[in-house]
């Protein structure tokens, strides 16, 4: 059975190659060497976890599971009520066919504030990191599902080359034993099945206690309420992905703080 991951990135591959022909590595560095440094992803998410909740808030306008969530969609705006609201990090969705995002939605999100920005997207080739820090990106996500070891491998090496940080994301057991077998230490448990959308906690809760204790953990999908932040925190996860329930608030920088204050 072909499922939504298969076909976003049996599209990817298609969206890539095509990128890779029309854009130089010389443009490419040009605009990495404009960029400021990177700044620190992990740092700052466990930084606010280590007193409260670290917030990795979410500029997410579309999704195949729930069509258009924000009309009203302004990325600097989003970025300076998260900010405001004590958000840790942003993510940023740059897919544009399935999430309508967009590079320029992540280079002006972080013009708007200082927190570090997470390229949301799926990684199929280590060319993409190399645009993800030409768009600004200060960290990028590897879909364990999406690749094989040695592709997950390379796209981590040229992303730390870079100097940003790597946001692994699992599934389940076996994922995350591929997970811990790459450098990074930042780890995401998906509650989505990418295959029916369904959400369920306890995916985070089954793999948190497999993870080592030098594992930043994030639970992300489907997190809507202080007390589903509170469920996690009593099993030990304090590092959250949250996008779609705020990105619906018509006062984004209350329902931030509301969450994790
Ligand atoms: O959100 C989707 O529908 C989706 C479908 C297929 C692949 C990935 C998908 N989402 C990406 C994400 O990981 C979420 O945007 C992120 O975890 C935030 O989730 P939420 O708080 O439920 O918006």
């Amino acid at each position: 059975m072909t499922t939504m991951l298969d076909r976003i990135l049996e599209s990817k591959h298609d969206e890539v190659a095509e990128r890779r022909r029309t854009i130089s590595r010389a443009d490419l560095d040009a605009r990495i060497a404009a960029q400021s440094a990177p700044r620190g992803f992990r740092a700052a998410l466990d930084s606010k976890a280590g007193s409260g909740y670290g917030l990795i808030a979410e500029i997410k306008k579309a999704s195949p599971s729930k069509g258009l969530i924000r009309a009203d969609f302004d990325p600097p705006a989003h970025a300076r009520a998260y900010a405001a609201g004590g958000a840790a990090c942003l993510s940023v969705l740059t897919d544009e066919r399935w999430f309508q995002g967009s590079a320029d939605y992540l280079a002006a999100a972080r013009a708007a504030c200082d927190l570090p920005v997470l390229r949301k997207d799926f990684m199929i080739d280590p060319w993409q990191t190399a645009e993800a820090r030409a768009m600004g990106a200060d960290a990028i996500l590897i879909i364990v599902a999406a690749l094989d070891d040695g592709a997950m491998a390379e796209i981590e090496a040229a992303a730390m080359e870079q100097d940003m940080d790597v946001l692994v994301e699992v599934h389940d057991r076996d994922e995350l034993d591929r997970a811990l077998a790459l450098k990074s230490r930042l780890i995401g448990v998906n509650n989505r099945n990418l295959k029916d959308f369904t959400v369920d906690f306890q995916r985070t809760y089954e793999l948190v206690g497999h993870a080592p204790g030098d594992c930043t953990f994030v639970a992300e999908s489907g997190l809507s309420k202080r007390s589903d932040l509170d469920a996690m925190a009593e099993h030990g996860v304090r590092c959250f992905l949250i996008g779609e329930a705020l990105m619906r608030q018509n006062d984004v920088e209350a329902a931030t703080r509301d969450l994790i204050g």
